[in-house]
């Protein structure tokens, strides 16, 4: 059956929270992990969503990959094709979101330039569950401006301008416009009319204005015909009732219960987001935690070993454990001088996707990662393909499960974006998990 929506994310945990928001919203939706093969067989969704590690990689690369994903998608019917990134917006003047979403609309326009949106996209990031709003054009976290957050620090691609009608600017070589809320206010028709009028003005690229659901409620219905929306997971909250508005759809799904969980509960931590700071040190005062080096990784195997020792120990004790490398911005600069920016973030993740493959075959069978990058780096290693999205823990961020082989308990996952999460995510995640995966009437 022909699904109804192709979603393509830059990152794993970013994809995650999409599909959690479309599962809440009442779609059938599994997570690829990569793109999927001619032969995978997806079983009977509305939505997929695939995840890929596009975010900061070399832009020719992110391009690449984003448009074989378009085409798995269009092979499989997708009537609107959603280019997801983060409500943060995490992107360098180099890209990724202008260059992949004007390959994107560029492959999408040779068929549908005739479509309402054929020859224009919109960014709409916020997530206003999770304090992401944008303002005449500027992106908010919570009541402060994108620059003084904290994502200013991230080591990857510091945030630095708000000003998004700027900064995409300077990723695209198309005009760049806005939708701005007094034009929301007026309601769909009006906001309809002012995205005709800049296409027509040649205007490729909208960012959208959003403060809270009642917007994303307007721009959901202002662009459900568009053959490709960009932005963040509030724009997935509000899509799927839209599709039923259009007999896309026919019924609210349920979510899927969990299989019920079984194994060591691992936490691995390679975001330096400040939520996640916050979060590790919540979880020391409860549990130990062994703290990785990107120096002492880069300098022989011994430092990884250590780290594997103590969490075996500590696993073997039936504690929960968590290994990190997430450290405050000077940390992150002393190694990123030493070794390099790109070879910091590398020592980090092989390291995690070490950790996670080696822990897992020996029995870790629930583990949270934080941070996207390092998300990427464990799925992968675990060679997971398809993720089915269970119940949440905090907006943005479901429990996960994938079938692993010779077990019959799934692995259960939770990939936290960087910056989502209460102070005592890491704790409660494992609580929530086992009142997601309870029997009924047990619970
Ligand atoms: N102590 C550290 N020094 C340098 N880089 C680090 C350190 N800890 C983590 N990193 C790297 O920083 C990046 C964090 O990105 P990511 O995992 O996407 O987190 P977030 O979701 O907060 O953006 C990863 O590439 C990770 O390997
Ligand atoms: O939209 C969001 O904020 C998230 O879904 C997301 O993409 C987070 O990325 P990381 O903070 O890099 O995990």
């Amino acid at each position: 059956m022909a699904i109804v929506l192709g979603a393509i994310a830059d990152d794993f945990t970013g994809a995650t929270d999409l599909a959690n928001n479309l599962v809440r919203a009442g779609m059938r939706c599994v997570q690829a992990i990569g793109v999927p093969t001619a032969e995978t067989d997806i079983g009977d969704v509305d939505a997929v969503v695939v995840a890929l590690k596009t975010r900061s990689c070399p832009s020719g690369e992110a391009v690449k990959e984003s448009l074989a994903a378009l085409e798995w998608l269009q092979a499989r019917g997708a009537r609107q094709i959603f280019f997801k990134y983060c409500s943060t917006f995490d992107s360098t003047d180099a890209g990724n979101i202008g260059p992949v979403a004007d390959a994107l609309l560029e492959r999408l326009r040779a068929t549908q330039t005739e479509r309402l949106g054929g020859t224009q996209t919109v960014m709409v990031p916020a997530f206003p569950a999770n304090g992401r709003t944008v303002y005449q054009g500027h992106l908010f976290v919570g009541d402060r401006l994108l620059n003084e957050s904290g994502m200013e620090h991230h080591p990857l691609n510091p945030m630095t301008d708000a000003d998004l009608v700027r900064f995409l600017g300077r990723q695209t070589p198309h005009a760049v416009g806005l939708a701005a809320r007094p034009v929301l206010a007026r309601g769909v028709d009006v906001t309809r009319a002012h995205l005709r009028s800049l296409a027509e003005q040649g205007v490729r690229h909208v960012i959208c204005d959003t403060l809270d659901e009642d917007d994303l409620a307007v721009l959901a219905e202002a662009l459900v015909d568009y053959p490709l929306v960009t932005g963040g997971s509030g724009l997935g909250q509000a899509l799927p009732e839209q599709y039923r508005r259009r007999g896309w759809l026919d019924e609210v799904s349920e979510p899927g219960r969990l299989s019920p969980a079984a194994g060591g509960a691992l936490v691995l931590s390679g975001s330096c987001s400040r939520a996640t700071l916050g979060q590790v040190d919540h979880f020391l005062e409860h549990h130990p935690g062994f703290a990785l080096d990107p120096l002492a990784l880069a300098e022989d195997d011994s430092h990884l070993t250590e780290a594997m020792a103590f969490a075996r120990e500590q696993l073997a004790d039936g504690a929960p454990v968590l290994v990190y490398a997430s450290a405050e911005p000077e940390r992150v600069r002393e190694a990123q001088a030493a070794l390099g920016v790109e070879r910091a973030g590398e020592q980090v993740e092989q390291a995690m996707g070490q950790l996670a493959r080696t822990l897992v075959d020996e029995g870790v069978g629930r583990l949270v990662v934080a941070g996207g990058e390092t998300s990427g780096a464990v799925v992968s290693a675990l060679g997971i393909r398809q993720l089915r999205i269970g119940g949440q823990i905090d907006p943005g961020v479901p429990w996960t499960q994938a079938p692993w082989p010779g077990r019959e308990a799934p692995l259960s996952l939770a990939l936290k974006s960087g910056n989502f999460g209460a102070e005592d995510f890491f704790t409660r995640a494992f609580t929530v998990l086992e009142e997601l995966t309870a029997e009924e009437g047990s619970a």
